[in-house]
Formats: structure tokens, C-alpha cells, sequence
């Protein structure tokens, strides 16, 4: 059985009569990208900054390794802040090679530069940047030291969808080197798209936990299919799936969109006038909280 990299035991963060984070266990195991999730406020940064060693839990434990957290776990990881100050006189460049200067051995400058596509910018001042090109910066800050554990706290909120999607392509790229992610996040196709393990936080406790597509699965199995009323095949013999109709439309609840979408087809019905809803990670938290993750 694989060694965890990161084990945390019934980790508690009370803020006087508020409990911020309520007795989370939960172990990471080397290699994933482990996701986070949850709405504003759920404890999710709390959570990680116990874990990266930056603020204390009221009680519980991180073990890192197999041991507690010792000196080697600053030298070691890797963490992207949501905010970090830059000096404005200061290029791109210069200060990647100012950063690199806190840490033992370090990774090539160029290769970050590179690696976060920041070469049209690496003699640009900190303050002329973009946005993106900005969080960029901080995620190859997070990179200097060649961590194999990396935190990104919402590495991309607040990015327009371009950026964002350059975000993940550096992303995929970590993952792909085997490194372990961390990151917090409340946007759920991020979490799709690059975590392989999340938990569901809300109200400083884990509400579910597991692969994306498996919770997708187990909590809300059934996908939406619906078709104008005008264009339904008589009967809808044959059609796998709980059949209702709404006014002008007809709407197929199934566990087997793709065999539906397929009967559809075979009877003529024109795929342009179909909508098909498959759930995500925000139906389960739905499902499991009975509110919407942006209420
Ligand atoms: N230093 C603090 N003192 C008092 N309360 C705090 C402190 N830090 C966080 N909280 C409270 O703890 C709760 C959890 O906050 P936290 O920032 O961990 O949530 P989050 O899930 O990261 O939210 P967001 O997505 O908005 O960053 C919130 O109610 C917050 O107001």
C-alpha cells in the first residue's frame, strides 16, 4: 500500500464562537491532484493553511511523510498565495531570481519562465503585467524550489476564460510530471478537469469525498434529455428513461444518456433541438445540501 503523503487527522479551527474548520480527516496520497471544493466560506482556505503549516488548528494533526511536518516541509513544498505582494519595480525576471535566492537548490529560470508562459513578459515590470500573466508569476514562484507538493489556492478565480485555460494547461503539465497538487477551488470544472480526488467542504466539515465522476455517479446518476413535444416520436416506445412531458416539451430522465441520445437518433429527431443536461459536481453539492454552491 502507497505511503500517504499527507495524512490529517480530525483537524478542528475555532475562531471564537465560529468553527471554522470541524474535525476533517483526510489523507492525500503522492501523485493525485486533490481538489478542494466548497462555497464561500466553507473552510476551504482555513483547511489548507493548517496544512501548509501557516496557522495552527485549535486541535488535530498533519503528518507529512509519515512524520510530523519538520523544517523539510518549507524546503519542500511549493505554495501559490491568492494574494501576493510583488514589488513594482521589479521585473518579471528579477524577481523569480530574487525568490530563487530563499531556497537551497532551485529550478532553472528559463524552463519556469517557459513553463507558465511568461516569456513575452520576463522583462516586463511586475505592475505592467495582466491578471493571468500575474497568477502565472505566483504559480512559477511556487515552483522555484522543484516542490513535489504543491498548494494553489482558487489559482484561477477571477481570470477570464483564455486565462483560465492557460492556468490548466500549466496545471495538466505539473500533474503530468507526477507531482502531488493541492488545490482549493470553487469552480467546479476545474475540479473536473484536473483533479483526480476531491472532497466536498461546507460548513468546516468534508461532505463527500472521491473521484469526480464516481460521486457524480453515486449521487446523482440520471441526466436530463429534452426534446419539443413537436419533434418526440410517437409513444416514445423503446426510450430507457422516466418520460414527462412539460407543456411544449418533452423531458427523458436517464441513467443512460448515450443510449437515449441514440434512440433519438435512430428515429429521425434532429440532435439541434435535443438539450442534454449531464450532471457535475455542483447537482451533487445540490443534492447533498440542498443549496446551490453560488447562493
Ligand atoms: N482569522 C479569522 N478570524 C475569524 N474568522 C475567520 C478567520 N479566517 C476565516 N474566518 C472565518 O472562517 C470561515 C471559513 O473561512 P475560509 O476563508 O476558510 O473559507 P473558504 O472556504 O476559503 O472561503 P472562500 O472561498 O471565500 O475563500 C468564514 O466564516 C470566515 O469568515
Amino acid at each position: 500500500m502507497t505511503q500517504p503523503l499527507l495524512e490529517i487527522t480530525d483537524v478542528r479551527k475555532q475562531y471564537k464562537s465560529l468553527c471554522a474548520v470541524d474535525g476533517v480527516s483526510l489523507s492525500i496520497d503522492p501523485g493525485t491532484c486533490f481538489g478542494l471544493l466548497g462555497p464561500n466560506g466553507a473552510g476551504k482556505t482555513t483547511l489548507i493553511e493548517i496544512v501548509e503549516d501557516i496557522i495552527r488548528p485549535t486541535s488535530g494533526t498533519v503528518r507529512y511523510k509519515g512524520h510530523p511536518r519538520g523544517s523539510n516541509f518549507r524546503q519542500e513544498v511549493g505554495i501559490m498565495f491568492q494574494q501576493t505582494a510583488l514589488f513594482s519595480y521589479m521585473t518579471v525576471f528579477e524577481t523569480l531570481k530574487t525568490f530563487a535566492r530563499l531556497y537551497d537548490h532551485c529550478d532553472d529560470i528559463d524552463r519556469l519562465i517557459r513553463l507558465c508562459y511568461l516569456n513575452e513578459v520576463g522583462q516586463q515590470l511586475n505592475d505592467r503585467i495582466s491578471g493571468g500573466q500575474k497568477q502565472r508569476l505566483l504559480l512559477a514562484l511556487a515552483l522555484l524550489n522543484r516542490p513535489d507538493l504543491i498548494f494553489l489556492d482558487e489559482p484561477s478565480t477571477g481570470l477570464d476564460p483564455q486565462a483560465r485555460r492557460n492556468m490548466w494547461d500549466i496545471i495538466t503539465t505539473i500533474k503530468a510530471q507526477g507531482r502531488t497538487i493541492v488545490l482549493t477551488t470553487h469552480y467546479m470544472e476545474e475540479a473536473e478537469k484536473l483533479c483526480d480526488d476531491v472532497a466536498i467542504m461546507d460548513k468546516g466539515q468534508i461532505i463527500a469525498r472521491g473521484e469526480p465522476q464516481a460521486l457524480i455517479k453515486t449521487h446523482c446518476p440520471q441526466a436530463t434529455v429534452t426534446v419539443p413535444t413537436s419533434e418526440f416520436p410517437e409513444g416514445g416506445d423503446g426510450i430507457e428513461g422516466f418520460i414527462r412531458q412539460h407543456g411544449e416539451r418533452i423531458v427523458i430522465r436517464t441513467q443512460n444518456v448515450n443510449g437515449v441520445v441514440g434512440q433519438l437518433l435512430a428515429r429521425g429527431v434532429d440532435m439541434r433541438v435535443v438539450d442534454v443536461k449531464t450532471p457535475n459536481l455542483e447537482d451533487v453539492f445540490l443534492k447533498l445540501t440542498g443549496r446551490s454552491l453560488r447562493e
